[in-house]
């Protein structure tokens, strides 16, 4: 399933939030969304999960989600969003039992998506007991579970350290080798988006605009940390970045 966005411009009060959005999401690839604080990156997937809904335009849901699915356009937070009293598998099962998938069923969607995050011997662990990595992976366990069309993540790995942020790039990176998936993926760090985007949208500061839209072609499994054509687009999209960041710090200090 493709996310289409046409003409999508919203205001919250007198705040100007995003304009003019067209934005194509395709099946099966991963597009990165990067701007400056308060460009409306977050607004703008919270339209595409249908939270909530432009002022002006449409987001446009185009096909069928995949066979199996029991929610079409899933998230993923940077704060993990586990219940603490639940444990692992406890976080995985809670999805399923809200679709009234129970037993055996259960078992054997647990099973796959705890062995695709490398969190079997974990799955009787409580959250408390799982370092900030794992407790995303466990999100993320939680969010294949549902096989969804999308996964809306908004700065997943914001809240890790740098280890941890490459291991899980490089566990996403082999998820998504192994199953493509499709991803809208929100963050601030140009380094992930060059790892893991297919496509990068860079917004200009609020009301976020489309400055442009950077495609890269090398596969995701070949992409390594420190890859000079990666740096090159790192430095790209910081160019394009850097003036509106500044005009935005400085619009702060006037509010
Ligand atoms: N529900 C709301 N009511 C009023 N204003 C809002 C609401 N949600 C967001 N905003 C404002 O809209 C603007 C865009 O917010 P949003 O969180 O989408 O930006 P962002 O690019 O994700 O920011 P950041 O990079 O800092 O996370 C901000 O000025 C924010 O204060």
């Amino acid at each position: 399933m493709d996310i289409q966005l046409v003409g999508v411009s919203h205001s919250y009060g007198k705040t100007e939030v995003l304009q003019g959005i067209d934005l194509h999401i395709p099946s099966g690839k991963i597009v990165c969304i990067v701007g400056p604080s308060g460009c409306g990156k977050s607004t703008l997937l919270r339209f595409m999960g249908g939270l909530e809904r432009p002022a002006l335009g449409e987001v446009l849901q185009m096909g069928e989600p995949p066979a199996g699915c029991l929610n079409p356009l899933t998230y993923i937070f940077q704060d993990f969003a586990l219940l603490p009293w639940r444990t692992v598998e406890g976080n995985v099962s809670l999805v399923l039992e809200d679709h009234g998938i129970k037993g055996r069923d259960a078992r054997a969607i647990i099973d796959d998506v705890l062995a695709r995050t490398k969190l079997r011997d974990f799955a009787r662990a409580l959250p408390k007991q799982l370092s900030g990595g794992m407790k995303q992976r466990v999100a993320i366990a939680r969010a294949l579970a549902v096989n969804p069309a999308v996964m809306l993540m908004d700065e997943p790995l914001s809240a890790l350290d740098s280890q941890t942020r490459e291991l899980l790039m490089d566990d996403l990176i082999s998820l998504w080798t192994r199953t493509p998936f499709t991803a809208v993926y929100v963050t601030h760090n140009l380094a992930e988006a060059v790892r893991l985007g297919h496509r990068i949208v860079v917004l200009s500061r609020r009301p976020g605009r489309i400055s442009e839209v950077v495609h890269l072609d090398k596969p995701l499994a070949d992409r390594r940390h420190g890859d000079a054509d990666l740096d090159a687009h790192q430095q790209h999209l910081w160019g394009l970045m850097r003036a509106e960041a500044e005009a935005a710090d400085a619009e702060l200090l006037n509010v």
